[in-house]
């Protein structure tokens, strides 16, 4: 009798830590390929940014670890769940994504308290829905943590950008997700503004209880301390992944972005200018 391979299959049951699984994942749109043969897998305790200038796919990527988009081909498995066999609406409270796109779609007139609150039954703002205490103390807990208690009762219109920022991490942690996603972050916001966001960003990343993280952004001056691997695309296709530290260079920002720059670190944060 011939027994099956029991190893790959111990292994794979195992990493219970593993929380992206990408493999040879592209996504096409007629003749576009938007990302081409990516591998990719991220385990609980690791942040990751996403580097890469406009339409390198970041976005798209973004996407499939959201489960809002499933591959052209490939397999994507997110939280063990692999997408085409799993509800999409069981796995996204256990995602929190953070981005542009949906922050547009809050109405001005919500206020704050409800969009957090609501994050758990996947609506924007307080709808009909009844919600319990346990829900308002960690709303409210979640936006004293990020420093933006004061503002509970505030219509979202009301913000400025860097409050509405951290309005919508609050969202995104509502449901305590095991996997949380931000796209650029840190956009749009002045010196001040993204100097809080990132030292805020820099202490949750830090925390082991924090979920897994993926940040996207087109600067390195915005990836926060404590972040740990990064992925640089370009075209759709990956131009360098692994540990930040290993993989981060002048070569690889000239292969990522085709510009020559000088590139530094302190204090924990890169910074590159133009050469
Ligand atoms: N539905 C679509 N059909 C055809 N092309 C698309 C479609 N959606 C996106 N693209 C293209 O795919 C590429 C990758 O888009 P994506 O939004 O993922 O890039 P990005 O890295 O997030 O860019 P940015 O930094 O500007 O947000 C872009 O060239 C974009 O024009």
């Amino acid at each position: 009798m011939v027994l099956p391979p029991l190893i790959p299959m111990i292994d794979e049951a195992m990493d219970s830590d593993l929380v992206i699984d990408m493999q040879d994942v592209s996504v096409r749109r007629g003749t576009n390929v938007l990302l081409d043969q990516i591998n990719w897998r991220v385990e609980l305790d690791e942040r990751w940014v996403i580097l890469g200038k406009n339409g390198a796919g970041k976005t798209t990527l973004l996407k499939l670890a959201s489960a809002q988009m499933h591959p052209s081909s490939g397999t994507v498995t997110l939280l063990g769940d692999r997408l085409g066999k799993v509800d999409v609406f069981d796995l996204r409270p256990r995602i929190g994504l953070a981005s542009a796109a949906l922050a547009s779609r809050i109405p001005p007139a919500e206020h704050v308290s409800d969009i957090v609150v609501s994050a758990g039954y996947s609506v924007m703002g307080r709808w009909r829905e009844a919600y319990d205490d346990i829900d308002h103390d960690r709303a409210r807990t979640l936006l004293r943590q990020w420093g933006v208690e004061r503002l509970a009762d505030r219509q979202f219109g009301t913000l400025s950008e860097g409050e509405r920022k951290r309005v919508q991490i609050c969202r995104a942690l509502m449901t305590d997700p095991e996997l949380l996603l931000l796209d650029e972050p840190a956009a749009g916001l002045d010196l001040t503004g993204r100097e809080d966001l990132l030292a805020r960003l820099s202490e949750f990343a830090a925390d082991a209880d924090a979920p897994a993280m993926v940040l996207v952004t087109h600067h390195v001056e915005e990836i926060p301390r404590a972040f740990t691997n990064v992925m640089m695309l370009r075209d759709g296709s990956v131009v360098r992944e692994g540990l930040l530290d290993d993989q981060m260079s002048e070569q690889a920002i000239f292969d990522t972005f085709g510009v020559e720059v000088y590139l530094s670190k302190r204090r924990g944060r890169f910074f590159a200018s133009v050469a």
